[in-house]
């Protein structure tokens, strides 16, 4: 990703930054004294001219991340140093989390003639708005488990590469899912099964096929919706219908089922990779010498398992036409 150097006859990669950068935000809707909340955990990775530093002790090209590091305190109290905090401030009306990348992105490669390429990644923490009696809060918040995550890469001449996506999604079904017909030798002892429980933690990234700042138009929160309705196909597709479900002959296909729905629905987004661990549930039965059968299982009672856990994993892009 970082470009090669030359220096010596070696060849040489470099890139800084600063990560877990931790940001609140609020915005007041003046109408209705709503109030509306992100926090934001913000790494900056600047690609730039600086390699004097590396082999000849001269920072005159430096972007300090101590610098930053130091702001983030200060900026408890004061909001315009740190660019972050610059930028949040900035964001008068409030702003998804990919504007709030691109525009952190777009800061840092106009500012400084040195930075080539800026790399930042968010995280959102899951606060959701909570309810009392039926009714939405106006300004009181808890914490939700899936979180909502970014990656800009942009590059000074406009270039960019965009993704949005998914971690810590737990999803979990209690039958409608089987696997059978994988290879058998000496080492297996898995049962072949059409019924089981299928339960994973999805993280899934999709890329937008805008390839320039100039070709993003949309409204200011289009990212939020599009990550909301992206994840709702996600999870629709692992699920089925409500009532009868749908058949999981092994949790590749149904990663595989998940990423084509992705794709076949929305034509800006023009790859998707998809980690799927396939979190064990084993069947409990136990016996002991003098009473053989204590808990015989009759698919009910189950040992849940974190390690180990398989893990697949997937990408899925579209083709792109040659013409
Ligand atoms: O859906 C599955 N895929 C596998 O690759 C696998 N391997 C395994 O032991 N159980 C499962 N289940």
């Amino acid at each position: 990703m970082a470009p090669k150097d030359e220096i010596d006859g070696m060849s040489f990669e470099q890139r800084h930054g600063k990560e877990r950068v931790r940001v609140g935000r609020v915005w007041r809707s003046r109408e209705d004294g709503r109030h509306f909340f992100v926090e934001w955990n913000v790494s900056i990775s600047l690609l730039s001219d600086c390699i004097p530093a590396y082999v000849r002790a001269d920072n005159s090209d430096i972007v300090a991340t101590d610098t930053m590091k130091n702001t983030v305190r200060y900026l408890l109290d004061y909001c315009f140093i740190l660019d972050v905090y610059v930028k949040a401030k900035e964001c008068s009306e409030k702003v998804s989390v990919e504007e709030f990348a691109i525009l952190l992105a777009k800061h840092f490669t106009s500012l400084y003639p040195q930075v080539t390429t800026a790399i930042i990644k968010i995280v959102e923490k899951p606060w959701e708005r909570i309810s009392i009696s039926g009714q939405p809060h106006n300004h009181g918040f808890k914490l939700g488990s899936e979180r909502h995550t970014t990656q800009v890469i942009l590059n000074k001449n406009g270039n960019l590469q965009l993704t949005s996506g998914v971690d810590g999604l737990a999803l979990l079904k209690t039958t409608q899912s089987g696997f059978e017909g994988f290879i058998r030798d000496l080492n297996t002892i898995l049962p072949e099964t059409r019924e089981r429980m299928l339960a994973t933690e999805v993280s899934a990234s999709w890329r937008y096929q805008f390839e320039s700042l100039q070709s993003i138009s949309r409204g200011p929160l289009g990212f939020t919706e599009k990550y909301l309705d992206v994840k709702k196909v996600l999870v629709d597709t692992f699920f089925g219908p409500p009532k009868q479900g749908v058949y999981s002959p092994s949790v590749q296909a149904t990663l595989y089922d998940m990423a084509k729905a992705v794709l076949a629905r929305f034509p800006d987004v023009s790859s998707i990779q998809l980690k799927m661990p396939n979190i064990h549930f084993l069947p409990v039965n136990l016996s002991s010498k003098t009473n053989p059968v204590i808990v015989k299982f009759e698919d009910d009672v189950y040992l849940p398992t974190d390690e180990p856990h398989g893990s697949i994993e997937a990408s899925l892009s579209r083709i792109r036409s040659k013409m």
